[in-house]
């Protein structure tokens, strides 16, 4: 088509939307794309027109519009302007298309007062300029220039800012700059430019979506400069390096938690949720990881049930966890109430990988390992919990725990909050009690005295006490009491009067002539809770006191919730069904294995050089591993093959005389004797005795002295619940007597 000039018929063809121009009535809009129109001189006629279009067309010159007063809209865009603005400025001139025309330089545009958006992409503008005064400008967009610095626009009003665009060519600019006066921008398209850094977006309050298709950024961290940005949701960083990172868009999820879209796509409520536990999992996350990773390892050795160290069905070993933040006192705190209470607590020492300081003792506050080590006990099932703090492992090993049930005692670990959150997971019923710094000064400065951190570790530790005084504050009940733990000795008393108080433990008469007064068992619900206010006092060497131990763990177990409780009662139910021949559950199994392996009921327990005989490899044949598991010797010293609960069915450990490195080796149960040992167990059960009912002290009573066998777990040369009526290491073997009726 030729080159065109604008006729009157071809103006009067397109005019449309007339309106009330003054005192008389005309046409307001001119639309006429499209028609090769290179002179449009005759518009200069038409000074009624508000809206005036003429996108593609070959308009070098629209000085025309400088007799338009009214003129509010202009597109003359796919045109061939050079010039900017070349015409007189009308009044109301609001929005301003010159994109896609030959404009090189922007000019001055402060008699353009009225201007609120001008689009001028498609040109070869080198410098933003002449804009500065225009104080409605709220939309302006300059992609596809030269542009390679963003200056100009400083102060003004803007929402919307486009200096690039992802479909072609941007501009060249190399660096955010000069943006942080556009406090009013929500919507920054900057696609198509050579920018490594998202620095320079911080304090942009409202932007809510940035473009930042095909630019340089590499580095996910950048993306935390816009973690400030509150109301940003969406962003686009397509095709930068940054997309090759590993778990690019979880970790850019994560670090800006508020986006509904990322590089064009939604954002879920799923995708927020797997980036926030994948990366800071809140502490229930945290923990039931570790429990179940505890539990997988655990279940992935064969089991085996101590009964020499089990309390009672119903309840784990007792343990007592001081918690709170690093370096608080809790690790002197436990040595010292296990120096004071040693009838009653042992000191639990944890595994770690870190370095021993100066003067810790291998064993004494922790076993010290290696990293490589810590990992296979991990994979051997060796712990109750595990955290990493400081970039260190810690873990609570079964052995700890076990270690100090073999002796009657309950155990005594400190920890920190992770481990609290993972043991609220398990079996175990500890009593936890927090010892928080209430003066951060003197925590301070109680830590920069031991010398051994440095400040980040003191700054991390400071900023975890907050971590306790939320979880306390927000779930209440969460730790059984809080101490302050500024001063050492005051914290010491309290913590002493609260431990007496857990074992319902008075001072009488002299030192060392302690008397404990523990809940009657007639003074117990039926589920093992204590009711404090009746107590009696217990003779070490009274046999009545046989459930010593199921007392001290009622004292360190919180009261049991009404589910709880129901559920403890069902599991009783089932047990007595079980006993009679109603049920092969595994309760039936529990309560065979004492069938099989109290002595009284199968002669002397094996040797423990027999228990060999109970670790058939596994390449023997079938029917010999069979025959040996279903011998009365073997079953007697077994323990069983059953899937278990953290706590109360134990995997073996070195100190158990088991293999370290395979793990104890125990045939599974062989089902077909169950029932003849049941028959031989129902006569107690129908006369009212269940396993945790106190018992007199012929049916506890084992034909082989205990001397015998040094409590090691898995002998089952003890009874059931350990007659330790005193609960202590320091038994004379005259009391032990007169408890095993020997
Ligand atoms: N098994 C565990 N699980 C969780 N936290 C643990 C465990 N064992 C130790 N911790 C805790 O890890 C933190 C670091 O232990 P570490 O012994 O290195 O610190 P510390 O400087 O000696 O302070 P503290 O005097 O509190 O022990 C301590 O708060 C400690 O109580």
């Amino acid at each position: 088509m030729e080159d065109a000039e604008l006729t009157r018929e071809v103006v009067e063809k397109h005019l449309s939307t007339l309106g009330r121009s003054g005192q008389s009535f005309a046409y307001q809009f001119l639309t006429v794309p499209r028609q090769n129109l290179k002179n449009v001189s005759i518009l200069s006629e038409y000074t009624h027109l508000r809206k005036l279009e003429l996108p593609y067309n070959k308009i070098k010159d629209l000085s025309c519009v400088s007799h338009m007063p009214n003129l509010i809209i202009l597109d003359a865009s796919h045109n061939e302007l050079s010039t900017f603005f070349g015409f007189q400025p009308p009044k109301y001139l609001k929005e301003v298309n010159f994109s896609h025309n030959q404009i090189s330089e922007m000019k001055d545009l402060s008699a353009y007062f009225s201007l609120n958006k001008l689009i001028l992409d498609y040109n070869s503008i080198t410098e933003i300029k002449g804009v500065e005064k225009c104080s409605s400008l709220i939309h302006f967009s300059i992609a596809h220039n030269k542009i390679s610095r963003i200056s100009g626009l400083n102060n003004l009003p803007l929402k919307h800012l486009c200096l690039g665009t992802a479909a072609d060519r941007g501009n060249l600019i190399k660096k955010i700059e000069n943006l942080h006066t556009l406090r009013a921008l929500q919507f920054l398209d900057i696609s198509s430019n050579r920018i490594h850094s998202l620095s320079g977006l911080q304090n942009l309050p409202l932007l809510g979506s940035i473009n930042f298709e095909s630019n340089m950024i590499s580095e996910i961290k950048e993306v935390s400069y816009l973690h400030d940005i509150l109301l940003l949701r969406e962003l686009n960083l397509k095709r930068n390096p940054v997309q090759e990172q590993p778990d690019y868009r979880m970790m850019v999820i994560f670090l800006l938690n508020r986006l509904t879209e990322l590089d064009e796509l939604a954002v879920t409520a799923v995708d927020k949720v797997t980036a926030v536990n994948k990366y800071d999992p809140p502490l229930e996350v945290v923990a039931a990881r570790d429990h179940m990773t505890h539990m997988v390892y655990q279940h992935l050795q064969p089991q085996v049930i101590f009964d020499s160290t089990l309390p009672s069905l119903d309840a784990p070993y007792p343990l007592l966890i001081l918690t709170g933040p690093q370096a608080c006192g809790k690790r002197e705190l436990a040595h010292k109430l296990c120096q004071d209470f040693c009838d009653y607590f042992a000191y639990g020492a944890c595994h770690t990988t870190r370095g021993p300081y100066f003067g810790e003792e291998d064993g004494s506050d922790y076993h010290f390992v290696l990293e490589e080590e810590f990992q296979n006990m991990i994979r051997m099932g060796r712990f109750v919990q595990t955290m990493q703090y400081g970039g260190h492992w810690y873990g609570l090993s079964r052995e700890a725990i076990e270690s100090a049930a073999r002796e009657g005692l309950a155990c005594c670990v400190h920890m920190e909050i992770e481990g609290v959150y993972s043991l609220k997971n398990s079996y175990f019923e500890p009593r936890y009690i927090l010892l928080i710094p209430t003066s951060t000064e003197e925590y301070i400065s109680r830590m920069k005295a031991r010398g051994l951190y440095s400040n980040a570790q003191i700054d991390t530790a400071v900023s975890r006490i907050d971590l306790y005084v939320r979880v306390n504050r927000e779930q209440p009940g969460f730790f059984d009491s809080v101490i302050p733990s500024d001063n050492r000795e005051e914290a010491y008393m309290r913590l002493k009067q609260i431990v007496e108080d857990f074992l319902g433990l008075h001072e009488q008469g002299a030192e060392g002539d302690r008397t404990r007064v523990i809940p009657d068992s007639s003074s117990q619900g039926e589920n093992g809770e204590a009711l404090a206010s009746q107590k009696v006092e217990v003779n070490p060497a009274d046999t009545d006191s046989m459930n010593y131990w199921n007392k001290v763990q009622a004292r360190l177990t919180p009261q049991k919730t009404s589910a709880e409780l129901a559920s403890i009662h069902r599991k009783k139910q089932m047990l007595r069904e079980a006993l009679m021949g109603k049920s092969p559950g595994v309760y039936p199994q529990l309560f065979k294995r004492h069938a099989h392996t109290a002595p009284s009921l199968l002669g002397p327990p094996s040797q423990p050089g027999a228990s060999s005989s109970l670790m058939p490899s596994f390449g023997r044949p079938l029917s010999d591993r069979i025959e040996d598991s279903s011998s009365e010797e073997s079953r007697a010293s077994s323990g069983l093959s059953v899937h278990s609960s953290a706590g109360a069915l134990s995997a073996g450990s070195p100190a158990e005389g088991l293999d370290a490195g395979s793990g104890p080796k125990v045939e599974p149960l062989d089902i077909s004797v169950l029932g003849q040992n049941l028959e031989s167990l129902k006569d107690p059960l129908e006369s009212g005795l269940t396993p945790d009912a106190p018992r007199s002290v012929p049916e506890q009573a084992s034909p082989t002295p205990l001397t015998t066998s040094p409590g090691r777990p898995g002998s089952n040369a003890k009874p059931i619940l350990p007659p330790i009526p005193s609960g202590r290491k320091g038994d004379t073997p005259s009391s032990r007597q007169s408890l095993t009726g020997q």
